[in-house]
């Protein structure tokens, strides 16, 4: 690997929380939201960083901009410490968040540009010749008058990425970059980024439930779960393990032990629920009338295998192993 560039080693955050349980009584309780997780990110390289509601994502990305300080072990982005140097750090990074918007609401978006332009202090020529850039890859020029509340999500993503690169920033970090778009603006946001990378060796971070965008954009993946890392490889591995398996979602009437049905094998029980995973290629219907036949049966579904089901597996051969 080539120069690290973002570098973690035993990073943690705990959070604590206090939830009311009574009239004064208060719980206090540990999250333990980021567990001890080390990797590195060389210059240049677009990493997926994938895993399922409440994994820790967030609040990773949170500690590498500074937002979040850690609660344990080091953390550099650039050899800068993110929570002690916020402001030197942020002339350096990019950081685009799905759900919300760093656009001015109710202002044209080229006003939001020309605000970014003061507030990073981007040289005039470097500013012009970035936006332009943006402007003819992300076909924002129609729609640079228009204030952001008018715009589609999928046109105010396209202006919230311009808007994260006006200052060159040497690395992207994207929490959920295609979240709620259309098939043919995913497909531009994914070319723009993938061209981002390639031209400008931007280092990229890319944050998402959508499989798709890893398989289309990064030749490596960090799979997370409970705070720790599960997988760090190449996609080709973790694609195999998705698509080998597909999931049988079970409710029984009662919790009860494991369903023994092989050769599909329990990955995962919760209360009355339990998710078995058999071959993709395999019919359910055999299954599923010997489930019945044996069962308590409620109701139950087929999943095709998804970024939990991979995880699932994962578990299951560690357990194994
Ligand atoms: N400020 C906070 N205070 C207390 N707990 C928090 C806080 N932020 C996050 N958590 C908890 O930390 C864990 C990890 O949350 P995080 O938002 O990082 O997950 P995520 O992987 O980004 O999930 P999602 O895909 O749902 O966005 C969760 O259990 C969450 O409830």
């Amino acid at each position: 690997m080539g120069e690290a560039f973002i570098e973690l080693d035993r990073v943690e955050k705990v959070f604590d929380v206090r939830r009311k349980t009574g009239f004064l009584k208060r719980e206090r309780r540990e999250v333990r939201a980021v567990d001890s997780i080390s990797f590195r990110v060389a210059r240049g390289e677009m990493v997926g960083y994938i895993g399922p509601n409440g994994a820790g994502k967030s609040t990773t990305i949170k500690m590498l901009t500074g937002i979040l300080t850690p609660s344990g072990g080091r953390l550099r982005v650039a050899g800068i410490d993110p929570s002690r140097e916020r402001s030197r750090l942020a002339h350096r990074i990019g950081v685009v968040f799905g759900q919300r918007t760093t656009l001015w609401w109710d202002l044209p978006l080229i006003d939001s540009y020309k605000l970014m332009h003061r507030m990073y202090r981007i040289p005039d020529a470097r500013y012009r010749e970035n936006l332009d850039r943006c402007v003819e890859l992300l076909e924002l020029a129609d729609l640079l008058d228009v204030p952001v509340r008018q715009l589609s999500l999928g046109q105010r993503m396209r202006g919230d990425i311009a808007a994260a690169l006006l200052h060159d920033p040497e690395v992207l970090y994207l929490d959920e970059p295609t979240i709620g778009l259309d098939v043919i603006s995913k497909a531009k946001v994914r070319g723009f980024l993938r061209e981002l990378n390639s031209e400008n060796g931007t280092t990229v971070l890319l944050t998402t439930h959508d499989l798709q965008d890893i398989e289309q954009l990064c030749s490596r993946v960090m799979v997370i779960d409970h705070g720790r890392l599960m997988y760090d490889g190449p996609l080709a591995g973790l694609h195999e393990a998705g698509e080998s398996e597909r999931i049988l979602v079970v409710d029984l009437e009662r919790e009860l032990p494991p369903i023994e049905a092989a050769p599909a094998r329990v990955v995962k029980v919760e209360g009355p629920r339990q998710w078995l995973a058999f071959p993709a290629g395999a019919s359910a219907a055999p299954l599923v009338a010997r489930i019945a036949a044996e069962y308590p049966l409620v109701d139950l579904s087929v999943r095709e295998p998804d970024i939990e089901a991979v995880i699932a597996k994962m578990y299951a051969e560690r357990a194994t192993a």
